[in-house]
């Protein structure tokens, strides 16, 4: 799908796939900053985007990043909306213990092109009765789960 991206600053950088196929392309910081243990920061990509109707743009935080230093996308998936005309920007959350040096061209998250599924919310005074009814919040039970995967865990 053919996505418009406005460049707003000349050090900016297009979305890009690192290899085809993949369901997210790198966003790069356009400003250098830093962002101290559990504090969050709205991070300028330098760009701003004209997704179709029907559509929209997911900002999700990158993996490797969360693992090794904690870092993630504070309102993850981030939602772009097609309407959106205004710089995307990325809500950094550093919840290590070292503060985070992001440096201009870094990769900061990914963003995925997702389609959109518009409801008609309307009113009812019953819904149909199903297995699950109101059962929610762990009602199926809460397991703890093996670290055997080299995880940090504290
Ligand atoms: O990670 C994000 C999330 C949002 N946005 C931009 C695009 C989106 O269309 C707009 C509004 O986002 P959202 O709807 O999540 O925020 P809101 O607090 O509901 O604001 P609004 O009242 O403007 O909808 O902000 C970003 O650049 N990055
Ligand atoms: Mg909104």
């Amino acid at each position: 799908m053919r996505i418009k991206i406005q460049r707003l600053n000349p050090e900016a950088k297009l979305p890009q796939y690192a290899h085809p196929g993949d369901s997210g392309a790198d966003l790069v910081a356009v400003t250098e900053c830093t962002i101290q243990p559990m504090q969050w920061l709205a991070v300028p990509t330098g760009i701003a985007a004209e997704v179709p109707p029907g559509f929209e743009l997911q900002v999700r935080p990158r993996s490797g990043w969360a693992l090794k230093q904690g870092v993630t996308v504070l309102n993850s998936p981030g939602t772009v909306d097609a309407g959106y005309r205004g710089e995307i920007k990325v809500i950094l959350l550093n919840l290590g213990s070292e503060a985070v040096a992001i440096a201009r061209g870094q990769k900061i998250a990914q963003m995925v092109v997702a389609p959109v599924v518009w409801g008609q919310f309307e009113e009812v005074d019953h819904l149909t009765p199903s297995q699950r009814g109101s059962g929610g919040f762990g009602s199926t039970g809460l397991t703890s789960v093996e670290d055997d995967m080299g995880n940090p865990q504290s």
